[in-house]
C-alpha cells in the first residue's frame, strides 16, 4: 500500500454502522468532511461534527445511500458482515474509495486504510502496519506525539523564512543551506517547544545575519 495525504474538504464521507470504530472515524473524518454516518442505533456518544441518520439498511438498499450522498469515500463498520460486503461492491460499481474496518488483508481495488495518524499542523505523520497489527500503530502515534513537539511551529517558521530569503533574492544554494542549519539547531528546537523564542525572532536574526555577513556559510 502507498500512503497519499488526501483533501476531504467539500467531500462527503458516508459511514455505515454507528459503534466505537464508526465513531472513531467520524470523528477523523469530520475534522475536514461532511460525514453522514448510518446505523439503527448509536451507541458511542462523540461522532465530532457530524450529521447521524438512525436506518438499517440491508444489503440491497446499501446502494442508494451512495446514489443519494455521492460520496468521496465510504467506511464499512457495521458487525453484518453481508451488509459490508455490499457496501463494497456498491462502492467498487460506483468507483468510490472504501475502507473496510473488519478485514486486515485480501483487500479489493479502491480500498484504503486509516492510518494512526500524529497532527502538529501542518505537519501530519501517517503510521500503517500493512494492517497486521493495528495497536501497534496505535501505540508508535502515541510515542511520536512526544517526538513531533514543536514540529508545527518548526514548519511554520521555515516557511516564512523560505519566502523572505527568496523575497530577498538569496540564491537557491545559500537558501538550502540557511534553512537547513535552522532545522538542524537543536537549540532552535529547544526555544520552540518551551516557548522561550518566537519563531519571528529566529527569522529576523537569520536574516539579519545573512544581510551582516553578505552570504558567507555559518
Ligand atoms: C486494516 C484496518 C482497517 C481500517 O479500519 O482502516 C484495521 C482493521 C482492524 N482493526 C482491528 C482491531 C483494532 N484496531 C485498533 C485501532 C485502530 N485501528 C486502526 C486502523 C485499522 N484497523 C486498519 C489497519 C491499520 C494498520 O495498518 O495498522 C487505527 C490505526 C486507525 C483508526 O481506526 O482510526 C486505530 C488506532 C488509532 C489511534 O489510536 O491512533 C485497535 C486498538 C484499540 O482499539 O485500542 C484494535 C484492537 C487491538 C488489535 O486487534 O490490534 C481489527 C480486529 C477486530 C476484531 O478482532 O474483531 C481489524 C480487522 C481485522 O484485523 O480483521
Ligand atoms: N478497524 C478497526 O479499527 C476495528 C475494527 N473492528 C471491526 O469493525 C466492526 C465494527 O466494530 P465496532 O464498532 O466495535 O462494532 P459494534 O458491534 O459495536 O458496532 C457496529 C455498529 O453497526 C451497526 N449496524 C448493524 N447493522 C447495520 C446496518 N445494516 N447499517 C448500518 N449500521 C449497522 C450497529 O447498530 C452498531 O452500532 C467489528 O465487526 C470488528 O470486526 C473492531 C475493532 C477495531
Amino acid at each position: 500500500m502507498i500512503p497519499l495525504f488526501h483533501d476531504f474538504t467539500d467531500a462527503t464521507v458516508l459511514i455505515f454502522g454507528g459503534g466505537p470504530v464508526g465513531a472513531r472515524k467520524a470523528r477523523r473524518f469530520a475534522r475536514e468532511a461532511r460525514v453522514v454516518v448510518v446505523s439503527p442505533a448509536f451507541v458511542e456518544t462523540d461522532f465530532g461534527d457530524s450529521e447521524l441518520v438512525r436506518a438499517a439498511p440491508d444489503p440491497g438498499e446499501v446502494d442508494g445511500w451512495l446514489e443519494r450522498h455521492e460520496p468521496a469515500l465510504v467506511v464499512a463498520a457495521t458487525d453484518d458482515e453481508a451488509v459490508n460486503d455490499a457496501i463494497v461492491d456498491a462502492a467498487q460499481a460506483r468507483n468510490v474509495l472504501v475502507n473496510r474496518a473488519d478485514r486486515a488483508g485480501g483487500r479489493e481495488p479502491g480500498s484504503v486504510v486509516v492510518p494512526a495518524t500524529v497532527e502538529e499542523r501542518p505537519v501530519t505523520v501517517a503510521i500503517g502496519t500493512g494492517g497486521t497489527a493495528p495497536a501497534l500503530s496505535k501505540y508508535l502515534r502515541k510515542d511520536l506525539e512526544e517526538t513531533l513537539a514543536g514540529a508545527g511551529e518548526m514548519a511554520t517558521l521555515l516557511g516564512e523564512l523560505r519566502r523572505e530569503l527568496k523575497a530577498r533574492s538569496v540564491p537557491q544554494h545559500r537558501r538550502r543551506q540557511l534553512v537547513t542549519s535552522v532545522v538542524e539547531d537543536s537549540t532552535v528546537w529547544t526555544a520552540l517547544r518551551t516557548g522561550t523564542t518566537k519563531p519571528r525572532q529566529v527569522i529576523d536574526d537569520v536574516i539579519a545575519d545573512e544581510l551582516v555577513s553578505g552570504g558567507e556559510s555559518p
